[in-house]
């Protein structure tokens, strides 16, 4: 039984396809990340499954009583705006200091709920952004980008921290990353989104697979390859992929 069911997925703005018959699930427990270039689409799924973008065709179905949590790329908040890391976390109301403090520990900041949020270093916001999403204990945790602006280390270690909360809490994982290291050694499942699902696998899978080593390359220089997602090779596509094309669009859109 799935948490989440996507299938045949598209999405629009306007007139324009950002997403095309986009198919996967995710299984109870399972970490699942999603790379891809820029604009390819990867936040645009994610807020289909929190159902905040709607589907113009195609659908998500939620597992009965599957709970969500979700941090967002960026959240912009006052900086000037005099507010405790606790006090932040009981903004949506109803929420218990119980679960609070459980959720900060979870997300292996514990000590900072009496902190001002704006003081805080963007390891540690991030941490509680983390925390936040834990409060309603969801059965997916849904992730974007969420280690943008942090240092290699910095990331590595939130990272670790995801990889605790799933062991101790049991809930599934969809991230968007940019980081291949890290994505590699801490997915069960590794999901390319270039406006359509262009390639997935387990780790083990994608790279024994002569795709991956056109795709990834070996070293960091794999990992830029794959981040640029600058295709050079043939693979086989069942909904007729043209990477020329997106690569196109997404510099028309840029320009
Ligand atoms: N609300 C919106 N209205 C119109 N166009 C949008 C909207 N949100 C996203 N887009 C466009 O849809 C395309 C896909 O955006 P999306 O943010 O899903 O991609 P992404 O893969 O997450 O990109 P990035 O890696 O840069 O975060 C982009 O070209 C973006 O400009």
């Amino acid at each position: 039984m799935s948490l989440v069911d996507v299938e045949e997925l598209s999405v629009r703005y306007g007139a324009r396809t950002v997403l095309s018959r986009v198919s996967l699930n995710i299984a109870p427990g399972e970490i699942v990340t999603i790379v891809g270039p820029n604009g390819s689409g990867k936040t645009s799924l994610l807020r289909a499954i929190i159902g905040a973008v709607k589907p113009f065709q195609g659908r998500v179905t939620r597992g009965p009583g599957v709970t969500l949590g979700y941090v967002p790329q960026k959240l912009h908040i006052d900086e000037t705006l005099p507010i405790t890391v606790s006090r932040f976390l009981k903004l949506p109301g109803g929420v218990e200091s119980a679960d609070i403090d459980q959720a900060l520990a979870q997300a292996g900041v514990r000590d900072l709920s009496k902190s001002q949020l704006s003081q805080l270093s963007g390891g540690q916001f991030q941490r509680v952004m983390l925390a936040r999403a834990l409060i309603g204990k969801p059965d997916l945790l849904l992730l974007d980008e969420a280690t943008q602006g942090l240092d290699q280390r910095g990331s590595a270690s939130f990272y670790q921290q995801i990889e605790s909360v799933r062991q101790e809490t049991g809930c599934a994982v969809l991230m968007i990353s940019h980081e291949l290291h890290v994505v590699m050694s801490a997915s069960d499942r590794v999901i390319c989104l270039n406006g359509h699902v262009c390639c997935e696998g387990t780790p083990a899978v994608v790279a024994s697979a002569p795709e991956y080593r056109a795709l990834f390359g070996s070293g960091t220089g794999g990992a830029l390859a794959l981040y640029r997602h600058e295709h050079d090779h043939e693979h086989d596509h069942k909904d007729g992929c043209d990477h020329e094309q997106a690569k196109h669009d997404r510099t028309e859109a840029a320009e």
